[in-house]
């Protein structure tokens, strides 16, 4: 409550600003003035001024605190705005004929009264029980320090015409406005000063001081941080350090013993130390306002922000995926990671166009204030384009959307481009794996420490799905692997190519070479004795990937296969994946997925077994957490390769048929929201690869899983190129998962193929095959490690061992040669071992 409201009249405009520094002002309306109103203003309406119901509230729109109104008036609006923006205006006589409805609907009263009568101004205050009251006296003397002190005891507050109030000394008829407004204060010191918190104009503390009536008075007319010293006396800020301070507000508390003053604080701080707060450092908005405020004075070499300062296309594009990121966030995690991305960037635009965050603040107070409430639609390119982007992923028994907006990749001419665009083509979707890092590392340090406790809550977390148990050992139930005899017969079939060629790959022989006369080197295979197979099982549940890691890992002889697979929400696992743990004789299946998953298997826990490498695609937390454990020496545990979204490229000629190359790309677009597939169209026409991107929009839509197809399709492209030779090494340099030739003569193209996990030739090859039950397997280096990376193989899960034997002919032979070289390397030990072997035989 304020201590007093001034009523400012036109005459006293040199009030408005001291005024303005300890609370609002009463405004008399005036029609038809074009005059701005000040900041915080109660604006006051006379019963005998014709105003509607909508000027009323356009004025509350544009910034009116509050407006005080007849009861009538009041009637009329009451269902339109809130109580706390409402007074009334009330002459002393007939206070009690307002009725109920009205009395509820406002929260202050201005009662005009003769004189201020306080046993009468109590009965009022105890009629408007929820209402703070002011009283308008027709006085010609301003209230004394000593009234306005009493007025205060039972809760009421004087209106006072600015014609009573001066900047200058207190008189009979002037009352200076410091004076009134600290005409209640009290004191529980000795040195009779005011305890004073400082804060900045978000609120953040900077320090405590003290005030003094002389202090305040002086900071009021001043507008600068002034203070008392308890040793020095009077106390402007900044007057040697140039640290000043413009004061915004200054409040008493709730028992009028202590003040608040809100500042813009100048120069290196409000601290002594040169810091902006005596409370050491602050977080938050406000650390990453400053941070950002001294990147744009002077930029470190390399900073990211003064990149994003310097380009604004892609500060633009950064705020873009951010946004869209926060909307699809998910969990209450997910949404302040990504919030917190999304105001970093906002405020790197702010900062760069000088718009502070206290700017930002106002710009929020000032929407809150509006009472006019609009429908708040999106506008018509925001409303298709969320339909188009549904944040969840459908499953596959969710009817296809009905949204009509056409399903399309983005096209672009290898020859009208620079070789900047080149590369960026050649990229893949952003993946964040600094940040995946960052969310990943907690959910393994927690299963590292606390095993299946950890696991088991993690998975009524994230899989909604509360466990007794996490993992079931062999036999397994034959209820647990009924299955129909269709699928049944097609596994089985699956199995038998899959084995048969992850079979042939198997390094089974010894190599044997004798290097020189005597000197036999040898090297041979042992299987990984433990390893973890991931299944996927987010969005949709893979049988084929415990087919493709089972078979090579059975085949290679390791002894401990431990599954790891999402469970379902019952708790148990899909048929099919039981099916093929079977088949393949899996030691144990970890009812888990996600990072936790891959945490449990290169840690091991109470119950799941802990392995020696890891293997199997999944998402993101998968990926991150593979990434994460292998590099921790602790869990001495490696990895296949690192695994991403799937992913496609099609090179199409003259004799690809549309609707092949429009299924093979959807096949993999439908993986995931993540998924990237690319076209190569070699030197087609026009209406040809219009053929193709019809027919991507036409099958795209009778798909279950269309809502991810649009999101993978959108980060798709399409590359004209003008030969098969541009096309392929366009292809080598991406580098795909998969790569599917569409072309003439396709056989005799792949000796040109240097870099893809795995190559589909002609067109009755769709990469499904490979997918499924062909023999070949999908488990494959995605993201460009095509580069380095071999898909999962049968050698994947073996690892070798080399050996030698040299006879004594072989050492008389070899020995000088070691002997020099260990010498060379000042290694004497090792020339010794040598040596003393060959004295022995002198
Ligand atoms: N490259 C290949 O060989 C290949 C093969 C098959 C599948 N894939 C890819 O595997 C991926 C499968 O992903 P998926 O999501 O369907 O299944 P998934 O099993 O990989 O992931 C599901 C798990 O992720 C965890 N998770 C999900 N959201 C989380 C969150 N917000 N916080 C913490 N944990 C969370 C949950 O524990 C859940 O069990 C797809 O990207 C697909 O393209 C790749
Ligand atoms: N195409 C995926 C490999 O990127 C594997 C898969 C599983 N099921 C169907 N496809």
């Amino acid at each position: 409550m304020s201590t007093f409201l001034p009523l400012v009249e036109k005459s006293s405009e040199e009030l408005v600003e001291p005024l303005l520094r300890i609370g609002p002002v009463v405004v008399p309306y005036q029609p038809h003035s074009s005059d701005p109103l000040p900041s915080r203003t109660y604006l006051l309406i006379d019963p005998n001024t014709p105003i509607s119901s909508e000027e009323i509230l356009s004025e509350l729109d544009a910034g009116v605190e509050k407006v005080i109104v007849s009861p009538k008036l009041a009637k009329e609006l009451l269902n339109h705005v809130p109580a706390q923006r409402l007074a009334l205006l009330l002459d002393a006589s007939n206070f009690s004929a307002v009725s109920d409805t009205v009395r509820n609907a406002v929260t202050g009263v201005i009662l005009k009264m003769p004189t201020a009568d306080i046993d009468f101004i109590t009965s009022v205050a105890r009629f408007f029980a929820s209402c703070t009251v002011y009283v308008l006296s027709a006085a010609h003397t301003p209230p004394t320090t000593a009234s306005i002190r009493q007025l205060r005891t039972v809760g009421a507050s004087f209106v006072i015409p600015s014609s009573q109030l001066t900047i200058g000394p207190s008189s009979g008829s002037q009352i200076n406005i410091s004076d009134a407004f600290t005409a209640p204060i009290t004191s529980d010191r000795k040195d009779g000063l005011f305890p004073t918190v400082v804060c900045d104009e978000t609120g953040h503390s900077l320090g405590l001081v003290y005030s003094s009536v002389n202090s305040i008075k002086e900071s009021i007319v001043t507008g600068k941080g002034v203070y008392q010293s308890r040793k020095h006396g009077l106390w402007r800020k900044g007057e040697t350090s140039g640290a000043t301070q413009d004061v915004v507000s200054i409040r008493l508390d709730c028992d009028s013993d202590s003040l608040e003053f809100k500042v813009v604080q100048h120069g290196a701080g409000f601290c002594h130390l040169e810091r902006q707060s005596c409370f050491g450092a602050v977080g938050g908005i406000t650390a990453l306002e400053n941070t950002l405020l001294s990147r744009l004075e002077s930029s470190p070499e390399g900073s990211y922000t003064s990149r994003l300062f310097n380009d604004p296309g892609l500060l633009r594009s950064k705020i873009m995926e951010e946004a869209d990121e926060l909307c699809q966030a998910a969990s209450p995690e997910d949404i302040a990671f990504e919030a917190a991305d999304l105001f970093y960037f906002a405020l790197t635009k702010c900062v760069a166009a000088g718009v502070s965050f206290a700017d930002i603040e106002r710009s929020l107070d000032h929407k809150a204030k509006k009472v006019v409430r609009r429908p708040g639609n999106a506008k018509p390119q925001w409303s298709a384009s969320v339909a188009a982007s549904s944040s969840k992923p459908p499953l596959s028994s969710e009817p296809p959307s009905a949204n009509d907006e056409i399903i399309s990749m983005r096209t672009f001419d290898l020859a009208a481009i620079e070789a900047e665009e080149r590369l960026q083509l050649l990229r893949r979707p952003v993946l964040k794996s600094d940040e995946m890092m960052a969310k990943v590392r907690p959910i393994v340090e927690d299963v590292r420490i606390r095993g299946d406790a950890a696991l088991l809550e993690l998975t009524a977390k994230f899989d909604k799905v509360t466990l007794d148990a996490t993992v079931i050992f062999p036999p397994f139930s034959p209820s647990s692997m009924e299955l129909d005899d269709e699928v049944r017969v097609a596994i089985d079939k699956a199995y038998h190519n899959i084995h048969k060629f992850h079979n042939a790959q198997a390094d089974r022989s010894t190599l044997v070479v004798e290097t020189t006369p005597g000197v036999v080197c040898s090297r041979f295979a042992r299987p990984v004795a433990r390893v973890g197979l991931y299944i996927p099982g987010g969005t949709a549940i893979l049988p084929s990937t415990a087919l493709m890691l089972g078979i090579p890992a059975q085949v290679a002889g390791c002894k401990e296969v431990v599954f790891a697979t999402p469970p379902r929400p019952d708790g148990s696992i899909s048929p099919e994946v039981m099916y093929v743990a079977h088949l393949v004789g899996a030691t144990a299946i970890v009812k888990a997925g996600g990072a936790q998953a891959i945490a449990a298997l290169a840690y091991g826990t109470e119950t799941v077994p802990k392995v020696d490498k890891l293997f199997g695609p999944g998402n993101q937390w998968v990926t991150a957490a593979k990434m994460l454990v292998q590099n921790d020496t602790d869990a001495l545990v490696s990895i296949d390769m690192p695994a991403g979204p799937s992913e496609v490229l099609v090179i199409a000629d003259h004799t690809a048929n549309p609707a092949f190359v429009a299924a093979d790309l959807l096949s993999q677009a439908e993986h995931g929201v993540d998924s990237q597939v690319v076209l190569l169209a070699v030197d087609l026409p026009a209406e040809r690869l219009e053929a193709i991107e019809q027919e991507v929009d036409k099958q795209a839509k009778a798909l279950p899983r269309v809502d991810i197809v649009r999101q993978s399709i959108a980060k798709s492209i399409i590359v004209k190129t003008t030969t098969v030779d541009e096309a392929i090494e366009f292809s080598n340099d991406y580098a795909p998962e998969h790569l599917i030739l569409h072309l003439e003569n396709a056989s005799d193209r792949v000796a040109h193929i240097d870099n893809a996990g795995s190559v589909f030739v002609g067109p009755f090859t769709p990469e499904s095959c490979g997918d499924y039950a062909s023999g070949t397997n999908h488990t494959l280096p995605t993201n460009g490690y095509a580069r380095q990376f071999s898909g999962v193989n049968t050698q994947s899960f073996q690892k070798h061992i080399t050996s030698q034997e040299i006879t004594a002919a072989g050492l008389k032979e070899l020995g000088p040669v070691v002997a020099t070289l260990a010498d060379c390397e000042g290694l004497a030990a090792h020339a010794n071992a040598v040596r003393i072997r060959l004295r022995e035989m002198q």
